[in-house]
């Protein structure tokens, strides 16, 4: 089999004495999308924390490309692949969009501080600026502080700003959360275009049963923060366990 790009194995997390992720052992292959599923307080966002560095395992361990990154900081993870959307902290509210979306692809370009080169880059910068913003269709938004962008075009944007920084790994938690009926789609589409691209590996957590249903190549359940069921969609939903423990009536939607 070939390596893994993501890796969990017996990730654990405890808070006091609870437990919130119980020896997770999952390997992400490139080209797939995972949804992690699970009644609330299953340890999703624990997982994903654990795996982009925001908290720190008590045991196991987290391996991207086979290499141990478990004690490794969320920017070192960050800069060898690891993406996750960005939380709206970590826009610049007084900022446009494009000029956040910029600043994404500036560090991720950053070549040190020669001035001549800096300048000479700087129109390149704002064109892959923009058409990282056409991707999204925020083009119309590009001059608009991220204060003044609606709830919806600012989960756009962490995804604009995720796509800008090319990671190797997406992570998603709930990324149409709180969007209109009409914004919902756009997110998704992208979604389903960074999926297209095959050499990603993308991780989502979701609670929206159509959204697995059109996005997921495999779904994996939490449960009292232990791995409940892993395995490719229609597997995994007909499991009566899983139907009647973990997902309920959603399931009929399927
Ligand atoms: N920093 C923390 N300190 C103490 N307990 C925590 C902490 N973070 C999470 N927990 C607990 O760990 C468990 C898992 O929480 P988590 O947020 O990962 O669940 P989840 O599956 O993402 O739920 P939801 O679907 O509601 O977002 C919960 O019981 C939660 O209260």
């Amino acid at each position: 089999m070939t390596q893994p790009l993501l890796e969990s194995r017996d990730l654990t997390v405890r808070f006091g004495g609870h437990v919130a992720v119980d020896a997770v052992s999952c390997a992400f292959a490139a080209g797939e999308l995972t949804a992690i599923v699970g009644p609330n307080g299953a340890g999703k966002t624990t997982y994903f924390n654990l795996i982009s560095g925001q908290i720190a395992a008590s045991a196991g361990q987290v391996l991207l490309r086979g290499e141990d990154i478990t004690r490794q900081s969320v920017a070192r993870r960050c800069a060898g692949g690891l993406g996750r959307a960005f939380q709206l902290t970590n826009l610049f509210p007084d900022l446009t969009t494009l000029e956040n979306v910029r600043l994404v692809i500036q560090a991720r370009r950053a070549k040190g501080f020669n001035l001549l080169s800096m300048a000479a880059s700087d129109n390149d910068l704002r064109d892959a600026a923009l058409a990282v913003l056409e991707r999204v269709r925020m083009t119309a938004l590009r001059d608009t502080r991220v204060s003044e962008l609606s709830h919806g075009n600012q989960r756009k944007l962490e995804v604009a700003m995720l796509i800008a920084l090319d990671p190797a790994v997406y992570m998603f938690d709930e990324p149409t959360a709180g969007m209109s009926a009409d914004e919902a789609p756009v997110v998704l589409d992208l979604i389903a275009g960074l999926k297209a691209e095959r050499d990603r590996t993308i991780l989502l957590v979701e609670h929206k049963m159509d959204v697995i249903r059109t996005l997921a190549d495999r779904i994996i359940v939490l449960h009292n923060g232990a791995l409940a069921a892993d395995g490719p969609p229609g597997e995994v939903m007909a499991m009566e366990v899983v139907q009647e423990a973990y997902m309920g009536k959603d399931l009929a939607l399927v």
